[in-house]
């Protein structure tokens, strides 16, 4: 639990100014309280003791700070949420980032509702470990200094309300290991509970077609009492915990009311109440501090569960130069997705020089798509090594491997965005008149354009507002437009009707010209001209006749 906070606080180091200015204005917002009650306990003690001018002079000064308070109280809230919201925003990039390099390689955590659950929910209960926490720990810690600081006259009085306070500082601490199995299981329960929730609504024509929404409700409740019953044990402990909180204000209360029955100083006595009153507010919600810091260490340990998953390949320290050729070789390359699975690829052997127009053929799993992840560095070869221009892709940072290899994934994806963004997802810069000629090359330019918003129509999730087919040839134009010189088409006719594909490969030849084509289909349909055409079988490249 510590070692994860600890880690949390150090991804947040870069807005560790922030952070400690609002500590100091939560710290100096307290103090004015102290200060507030411990002048209205003089003057009250001086009134009661005969010093009307100095009581008088008391209640003067006090003017001031109650006009303060309440300006340090607004001060405190801003400076700490303006804090945390950074840090929050820091980490969720951060997370986000982890996990972009992790998804390929298929992490196990690819539920996308338990995924959202971590982005939104376990990050936002790290803001508890500041604004829970550590704010007011800081503060009711002053808080008692000062107190012990203006009653070290009378060490009695001074131990009688200093020791219940400073034993409800140390509760957060002795709570949070109690709360620690109720805050993981709540976390984990949420995670659950999104994902039976989000699953079958991104599936929902599915879910709806057989009928399984009744299913999907059944173990959405499930998840949800499940919750419920981890979020009961928690807040239990959350009320149990300000109960002791409570207590431990009175006893302070009571030590010093004692003091002074005992025959202590009348004046003592009353700045002592005055204080503990002030002190109250600040140790009143500490106990409660127990549990946020347990869901705070809970949704620490959940984003670092899938942030901490082995990335497919690591990046080069330090990455080769771009090289300048993209010519592809293939030497002995071994590759399976994982020990336990039998290998895709067992000696493959491959030599695609610059422009080489290729159609790679082969039934159903027997690696195609994987050997577009490996050339993408979407996955790395156990064995044997491919090199484009001639460097290592191991040495090659990802981001210039995809630089110059573009590629059409067989579930390529549409955003919910317009069409003009989509496209631009491969060339940010590119002009309309670019984007149109990539349309028309895809076969697809005539439907955009009949449509009202043409190039700034949305294209809805999952490219919702297109069929299957249009979807396809809006991702095709996608890959089109990108520059790179290397181009892998998996599957690229799949789902247009017979007459479309066969337009659309007829054109292939034309709209990449000069540059290095990879075709991945199952079979040729007759319309593609490809220079050489490869069967995968056995883990090796064939010469196939098509
Ligand atoms: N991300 C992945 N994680 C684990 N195993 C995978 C992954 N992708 C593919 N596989 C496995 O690797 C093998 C080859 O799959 P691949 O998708 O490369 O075949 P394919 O030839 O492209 O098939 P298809 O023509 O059906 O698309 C299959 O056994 C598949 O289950």
């Amino acid at each position: 639990m510590t070692a994860d906070l600890l880690r949390i606080l150090g991804l947040w180091r870069s807005r560790g100014g922030w952070l400690l200015a609002g500590l100091a204005i939560a710290i100096a917002s307290a103090l004015l309280g102290a200060a507030l009650l411990a002048l209205a306990g003089q003057a009250v003690a001086d009134v009661l003791g005969g010093a009307a001018v100095a009581g008088a002079t008391a209640f003067l000064l006090l003017r001031p700070l109650i006009a303060l308070r309440p300006a340090s109280r607004w001060a405190e809230r801003m400076a700490t949420h303006a804090a945390t919201f950074r840090a929050l925003a820091d980490t969720r990039v951060w997370f986000f980032r982890r996990l972009a390099e992790r998804l390929p390689s298929g992490i196990g955590l690819r539920r996308s509702g338990d995924l959202l659950g971590r982005l939104v929910a376990d990050v936002e209960a790290l803001d508890g470990l500041y604004l829970k926490v550590m704010v007011p720990v800081a503060a009711a810690l002053a808080m008692v200094l000062v107190v012990l600081a203006l009653l070290a006259g009378h060490p009695l009085l001074a131990a009688a309300v200093a020791l219940p306070l400073a034993l409800a500082l140390a509760l957060p601490l002795l709570l949070a290991p109690g709360a620690a199995r109720a805050a993981a299981d709540a976390a984990a329960a949420q995670g659950r509970l999104r994902a039976a929730a989000v699953d079958p609504l991104i599936g929902i024509e599915d879910t709806l077609a057989a009928n399984a929404e009744a299913t999907a409700g059944t173990a959405l409740a499930a998840e949800a009492t499940r919750l419920g019953r981890a979020q009961r044990r928690l807040a239990s402990r959350a009320a149990i915990a300000g109960a002791a909180g409570g207590l431990l204000g009175q006893a302070a209360l009571l030590g010093a009311l004692a003091w002074g029955l005992a025959g202590g100083a009348a004046g003592a006595t009353v700045l002592a109440l005055f204080l503990t009153l002030a002190t109250a507010e600040t140790i009143g919600i500490l106990p409660r501090a127990g549990t946020a810091l347990a869901a705070a260490a809970a949704g620490a340990r959940r984003l670092f569960e899938a942030a901490d998953a082995p990335p497919p390949l690591a990046e080069p320290a330090d990455p080769a130069p771009m090289p300048t050729g993209h010519a592809i070789r293939i030497e002995g390359l071994h590759f399976a997705w994982s020990p336990d699975r039998p290998p895709v690829f067992g000696g493959l052997d491959l030599d695609l020089p610059e422009g080489t127009r290729l159609a790679l053929l082969g039934p159903s799993g027997i690696g195609k798509s994987t050997l577009a992840a490996l050339l993408l560095k979407l996955a790395a070869p156990q064995a044997g090594r491919i090199t484009l221009g001639g460097t290592d892709l191991a040495s090659l940072s990802a981001e210039d491997v995809r630089r110059r290899i573009a590629c059409l994934t067989q579930d390529a994806r549409l955003f919910d965005d317009s069409i003009a963004a989509n496209l631009r997802i491969a060339a940010p810069l590119a002009p309309e008149a670019a984007l149109w000629r990539a349309l028309d090359r895809a076969g697809i330019g005539t439907l955009v354009r009949a449509l009202p918003e043409g190039l700034e129509t949305r294209c809805g999730e999952g490219g919702a507002r297109f069929s299957g087919g249009q979807a396809r040839r809006l991702a095709l134009a996608r890959v089109l437009l990108s520059a790179a010189p290397v181009l892998i088409l998996d599957e690229p006719t799949a789902g247009l009707d017979a007459e479309t594909e066969r337009a659309f490969l007829e054109t292939l030849e034309t709209v990449t010209a000069g540059r290095t084509v990879i075709l991945i289909a199952h079979r040729l349909t007759g319309a593609e001209k490809p220079g050489r055409i490869l069967r995968l079988a056995g883990g090796r490249a064939l010469p196939a006749a098509g």
